[in-house]
């Protein structure tokens, strides 16, 4: 069957009858999709939930089998290794990607390549936000979508790609969940299909059982977990709290969250007098170097521990590799504190969510320098 699904040129649009068989009703079809270029790696992955969640839904609601194209990480605003070559990243490199086929119907890009070969895609699809018209005193929330005209550019080249190109390309003006999504393709009918800002597509239930399934099933890959064994067996021989600080453009972005480093050291050190079997903390941070020396020196006589790369994990794991065992190793901890409103932050909840820790030890956010009342983030428990 699937060397149909190979670059089969005897293959019309209409699907030929090959030695008496109709064959294009049983070959998959594709869903690709692309993410705001600014995202960072953890929105990006809640993105992912609900794409996920609309493949599911649509191999329900179609007499096809669709597949979800994984989107590769490239070129991520925040991965500053400029001396590495982040491009096109497989999702293999960071999770267990048999896992998540376990539960979801996922190629990477490289094997949808082998699948369709250089054939265009059907359809390009740029999501866009419906105008919101001033006099409008009751603004409609109504999920709804329609064709429209284009508000902004319209991405060219996916990663990068310059033979990934498009039969037919229009902006969809879009409000609503990600499984709304369907009757999108219900109408235009492709094979393939590529969604630009499926960001704006939303949770069809945000953490429900089908969302908490897709989450499980997100595993980091072995080699990450492997490094971060590593490394606390080495450096974390005790209990620890993990601290994870937010910084750079956060600070900017969320300025009344981020407290001062003096006052993060000064929030940390309140925790731990009430922990007294914790005398060591692990920090994870995007701060400079010059701020996370400021803060170790907040933070004596205690024991402060930080994974730092070296060339050769670097070049194996990149930037994205690094921050993903700061991850591990905060999901582990004895007790975690992050930054509100952070999804780096969100993450690792989740993740020490399924490893069941105690609620009380999880969902802890810094409070900023001049906040009155710091509301502490919502917990959103694990279902099964
Ligand atoms: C202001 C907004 O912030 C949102 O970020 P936010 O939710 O924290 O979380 P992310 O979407 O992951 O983006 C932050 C990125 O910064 C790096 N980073 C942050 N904290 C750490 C850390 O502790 N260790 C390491 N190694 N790296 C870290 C890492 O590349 C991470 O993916 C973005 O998604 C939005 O695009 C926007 O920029």
């Amino acid at each position: 069957e699937c060397l149909l699904c190979a670059d089969d040129n005897s293959l019309s649009d209409e699907g030929e009858t090959l030695a008496g068989h109709t064959v294009l009703n049983t070959l998959p079809r594709y869903i690709l999709y692309d993410v705001n270029k600014p995202e960072g790696f953890n929105l990006r992955r809640d993105v992912f939930i609900r794409m996920a969640s609309f493949i599911h839904h649509m191999n329900k609601v179609s007499d096809y089998h669709w597949i979800l194209v994984l989107p590769p990480w490239h070129r991520l605003y925040h991965w500053r290794s400029s001396n590495l070559v982040q491009d096109r990243v497989p999702w293999s490199l960071f999770f267990n990607v048999d896992s998540i086929k376990n539960i979801v119907p996922v190629v990477e890009l490289h094997e949808f390549f082998q699948m369709n070969g250089l054939r265009p895609l059907d359809a390009q699809v740029t999501l866009q936000d419906f105008n919101l018209k001033s006099f409008d005193q009751y603004p409609d929330f109504s999920d709804k979508w329609e064709i429209a005209n284009c508000k902004g550019q319209v991405q060219k080249e996916f990663w990068n790609l310059n033979n990934l190109t498009f039969t037919k390309s229009l902006c969809i003006s879009f409000q609503g969940i990600s499984t709304l999504l369907a009757d999108i393709v219900k109408e235009l009918e492709p094979r393939t299909i590529i969604f630009d800002h499926a960001e704006l597509a939303l949770h069809n239930y945000y953490g429900g059982q089908e969302y908490w399934r897709i989450r499980k099933s997100m595993q980091f890959s072995n080699n990450l977990h492997e490094i971060a064994k590593e490394f606390k067996k080495k450096n974390l021989k005790q209990d620890y709290l993990c601290a994870h600080l937010r910084r750079r453009d956060f600070l900017y972005g969320h300025p009344s969250d981020v407290p001062s480093i003096n006052n993060t050291a000064k929030q940390i050190i309140e925790k731990l007098s009430l922990m007294s079997n914790i005398k060591t903390i692990y920090i994870a941070t995007d701060a400079s170097k010059k701020e996370f020396e400021e803060l170790n020196n907040y933070l004596q006589p205690y024991e402060v521990f930080k994974f730092e790369a070296d060339e050769r994990t670097l070049n194996n794991v990149l930037d994205g590799g690094v921050a993903i065992i700061d991850q591990i190793i905060c999901s582990q901890a004895k007790y975690f504190i992050g930054t509100s409103k952070s999804t780096f932050s969100f993450r690792i909840q989740e993740e020490r969510e399924i490893l069941r820790l105690p609620v009380e030890t999880t969902f802890n956010s810094f409070c900023g320098d001049n906040i009155v009342k710091c509301t502490q983030p919502t917990k959103w428990r694990f279902v099964e």
